[in-house]
């Protein structure tokens, strides 16, 4: 192995010694891991220091963050001049029965002196920070002005007087209190530079303006602009969304009243930015949450993978159904309880502030100081916003509570129904649910029928009965030597299953929002292994032989060995642990003074060097491990390395995660690094900040694998994403890629050995899941006999593809959700034929590419694959950077 210029590091305080010959010793700068940066404390006192430089930046950043709205609100608007294709009078269209300029329309300015904007109303008050009553427009004529509501309803009418109006601009209507959202831009599609939309100022209207907004000054209410439509100009045709009309039995149900049917549409300043696939998902959850699908039936499952905007979708739902119903526009809900990991209960708050714009809602968010018992007193918070364990410990006071809808998010957590959350969550009296996941069901009928029980309760039956009619019948059809009846029978069972749920479970792929997002680049990188890693690799597994582990089945030697293999891929330092089953072993393998350094981890060095090009690049990295002790090694690495990062594990506490999230993604504070703990914050986080990802190691269960690979593409992401997989050659890391891509679900037979689950894999495959491999560049392409030159090409599947594991797994539970199609994000074996085979020699200028060309020596195979191509225009219209 080419011995790079990389500084190694010292465990100074631990007195291990170093026998053997090959250790590099340092090199040129010593790395000294300060011990205590191992403990919570000083990973929060180093998280709480780098904060301390952040307070600094995050000034500076208002700074820019305000001289760059301005900049924006300075840019010129380009109005198409009369004449011009669009003004021509055969291409205006009617508006309220005048005839309209599309043209014109740019600056919010209609034909013949017509202005029309988004407003918010409410009566009239003085307070600084008052709520809304309504969304409007407001109509400015050439001598009135009229306020309408959504519905078109006339508001109020009042004299137009000379004053300028723009966005933040506050006046009075009658006895109603306005403000100015935006212009409205009528015509559906139409290119609109988006910060024209900001710079709206016309020379009309003087109306009877508060003094202090006088002159274009922005209220000072208006703190958080409501978003603009994704992109930095394309409107989303607003063709309306209006939720279909209750069918005659509901009306006769439900309608006892005989109230008019109303309309219920979803407001306009959220139709404009709803994705296709989100409109469809607004209309389903109201019709599951409505009783429209079935009348006794009140709960839905959004199954969509993950980024999808699951949580606008729920956010459009609760927003329409607080103002609106279909029996004489009386809402549908009054309150909302949101309950999701405690990562995420913040984003959730951003969520619904920045898609709503805080004057429209306010939110109830349960943290140590808001207690749900308070909750009576805030009258106007119709969402609660609560995480799983703060709810288990306040459920009996919101049992006292009224909640109209309750939404589940990360739902899955909920696929054991005897878990205390789940059978708190089951009792609290609230029959509209809605349950969100983005991690594919996975393979356990059980589990499917907890999720749907929760929802739908009683819909398929008792679990006992669940278990003879549906369970058995399907497994047993699955089994390989199944009679032809057997296998009918549990066919029949499974269609009956799927048609029985399908109707209240949607689940779309990542597929349909491709073309809104850039390209992205997934890698698995097959890292060499060091002598040092080998030799301690090879001692592990000969103290597992030697131990007669064997005859006893003893799991918990068989776990601690699969840990030390695990971590000694991620760097030999990590098996320096007197509390380490197998330290004894090892203990022989070191002397005094051992130096470690980066050289000393084949993965390392590649994620050293890639992070070096990135930083170079000025791209932030997200990089990902499942151990707390890896995670320690990184931090204190980069720290050496002067690499800024920030971390979230799970000491770092619920209050403080969705800040350093959003400081991460900040353009103007300057951590390059995200930290990121799989088991704490895999889940539903948005790091679009970052355009790379490395999965440092990887878990048995690919779901765990996909969520934290999923943290980066996604919608709001504005560069081309590089997700890298990072796996010793030849190693447990490659056996366990292998058991994830072919179809049998190990997640379930081997876990973690805190767990104290037993490993439900005979000696023969234990065995054969220790064995190193060092002959090999990669054993995974090996084992796809794949007789490819390993020159870049992807082969194509071949005519009968390779399938490790047992070939009768295939039929996924996934199949009983509607709109199936095979997880596009979940990579089988046969799919790796499609991904390009690169091998020794590597081509440069792929690496190049892949910001991985310092990293020639260490990579021994790459498999590699890119999201289809979209149209750049596309990716860049749709930047965040212009919301
Ligand atoms: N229509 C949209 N336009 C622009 N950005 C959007 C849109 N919908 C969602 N987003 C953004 O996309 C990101 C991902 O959305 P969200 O967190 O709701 O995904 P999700 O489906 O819940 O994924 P996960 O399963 O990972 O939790 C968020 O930053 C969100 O603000
Ligand atoms: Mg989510």
């Amino acid at each position: 192995m080419r011995r790079s210029a990389a500084p190694s590091f010292k465990f100074s305080g631990l007195g291990v010694s170093n026998s053997k010959s090959d250790v590099q010793k340092p090199k040129d700068k010593d790395f000294t891991f300060p011990k205590a940066a191992r403990s919570t404390a000083s990973i929060l006192s180093l998280l709480n220091s780098d904060g301390g430089e952040e307070e600094e930046n995050g000034t500076r950043n208002n700074t820019n963050t305000t001289s760059s709205l301005e900049h924006c609100r300075r840019q010129s608007v380009v109005i198409d001049p009369p004449g011009t294709k669009e003004n021509k009078p055969e291409n205006r269209r009617v508006i309220d029965g005048k005839k309209i300029s599309p043209g014109a329309v740019c600056d919010g300015v209609f034909a013949h002196h017509i202005q029309l904007f988004n407003v918010v109303w409410g009566k009239q008050s003085t307070k600084k920070h008052k709520t809304w009553e309504g969304d409007g427009t407001l109509e400015v004529h050439e001598k009135s002005v009229v306020l309408k509501d959504t519905e078109g309803k006339v508001l109020g009418q009042a004299n137009r007087k000379s004053a300028p109006l723009e966005e933040g601009s506050r006046l009075f209507i009658g006895s109603k209190e306005v403000e100015i959202i935006d212009a409205v831009t009528p015509t559906p599609g139409e290119v609109l530079n988006q910060s024209s939309s900001s710079k709206r100022t016309a020379e009309t209207a003087a109306l009877h303006v508060p003094q202090s907004f006088k002159k274009g000054k922005v209220a000072p209410s208006f703190q958080i602009p409501v978003r603009r439509p994704p992109g930095s100009g394309v409107l989303q045709p607003q063709v309306p969304l209006v939720m279909p009309q209750p069918p005659n039995e509901h009306q006769w149900k439900f309608n006892t009243a005989c109230l008019p049917v109303t309309n219920v549409a979803v407001d306009p300043f959220l139709v404009r930015v709803l994705r296709p696939h989100q409109r469809e998902g607004v209309v389903f959850l109201y019709e599951c949450i409505t009783g429209m699908r079935k009348m006794d039936c009140f709960g839905a499952i959004l199954a969509d993978e993950m980024g999808l905007g699951k949580t606008l979708q729920c956010i459009a739902l609760v927003w329409t159904l607080l103002k609106k119903g279909p029996y004489g526009g009386i809402p549908v809900l009054k309150r909302v309880l949101v309950v999701t990991p405690s990562s995420l209960v913040l984003n959730w708050e951003k969520e619904f502030l920045s898609w709503l714009g805080r004057e429209r809602i306010s939110l109830f968010v349960v943290d140590q100081k808001k207690k749900p018992r308070d909750y009576g007193k805030y009258k106007k918070e119709s969402v609660m916003l609560i995480s799983y364990e703060m709810f288990v410990r306040y459920h009996e006071d919101i049992n006292t509570l009224q909640f109209d809808l309750l939404i589940c998010d990360e739902g899955h957590r909920l696929k054991n129904n005897s878990i205390k959350v789940s059978i708190l969550l089951t009792k609290l009296r609230c029959r509209r649910k809605i349950l969100l996941t983005g991690t594919p069901i996975q393979n356990d009928l059980q589990e499917f029928f907890s999720l749907v029980d929760f929802v739908n309760p009683g819909i398929l039956s008792t679990l006992q009965e669940f278990h003879q009619y549906y369970e058995e019948p399907i497994l047993a059809s699955r089994q390989p030597r199944a009679s032809k009846s057997v296998k009918e029978l549990g066919e029949k069972r499974t269609s009956e299953l799927s048609s029985a749920t399908c109707w209240f479970i949607l689940r779309r792929t990542q597929d349909v929002i491709n073309k809104f997002l850039p390209t992205k680049e997934e890698s698995v990188i097959f890292c060499v292994m060091s002598s040092l890693q080998e030799e301690l690799y090879k001692t592990a597994v000969s103290y597992w032989t030697n131990r007669e582990v064997l005859a006893h089945s003893d799991n918990v030697a068989h776990l601690s060995v699969i840990t030390a293999l695990k971590k000694i891929c991620n760097h030999p330092f990590l098996v320096w642990d007197k509390s380490e089953m197998i330290a004894e072993y090892l203990e022989q393998m070191y002397t005094n003074d051992y130096n470690f350094s980066i050289e000393h981890s084949g993965k390392l060095i590649v994620l050293m060097n890639l992070l070096r090009y990135a930083s170079s690049q000025k791209e932030k990295v997200v990089v990902v491990s499942y151990y707390t002790q890896t995670l320690d090694m990184l931090a204190s690495v980069f720290s050496q390395e002067q690499f800024k990062y920030c971390r979230l594990d799970g000491s770092v506490p619920s209050g403080q995660r969705q800040k350093i999230v959003e400081q991460f993604n900040s353009n103007y504070i300057d951590y390059f690094i995200f930290l990121l703990s799989a088991r704490a914050g895999g889940v539903g986080l948005n790091l679009t900040g970052a355009s790379r990802l490395v999965l440092y190691d990887c878990d048995w269960n690919p779901a765990t694998d996909l969520q934290a690979m999923s943290r980066i593409w996604r919608d709001g992401q504005k560069r081309a994403v590089h997700i890298y997989r990072l796996l010793t050659t030849g190693s447990i890391e490659e056996k366990m890629f292998q058991r994830q891509l072919s179809k049998t679900d190990l997640s379930g037979a081997i876990v973690d050995s805190h767990k104290k689950t037993s490993i439900k894999l005979s000696n023969e495959e234990l065995k054969d899941l220790f064995t190193i491999h060092t002959d090999v560049s990669c054993l995974t392409h090996d084992l796809l006999r794949c007789d490819c030159s390993g020159s870049g090409e992807a082969p194509g599947p071949p005519e009968e593809y390779v399938e490790i594991g047992d070939p009768c797994a295939s039929q996924d539970t996934t199949l009983l959700l509607k709109n199936y199609k095979p997880d596009s994000q979940k990579l089988h074996m046969n799919e790796l034929f499609k991904w390009e085979h690169h091998g020794k020699p590597l081509n440069i200028s792929v690496l190049q590419n892949m910001g991985l060309s310092d990293s020639t020596d260490y990579i021994t195979y790459m498999f590699r694959n890119m999201s289809v191509e979209n149209d750049s225009a596309v990716n860049k219209l749709n930047s965040p950077s212009s919301l």
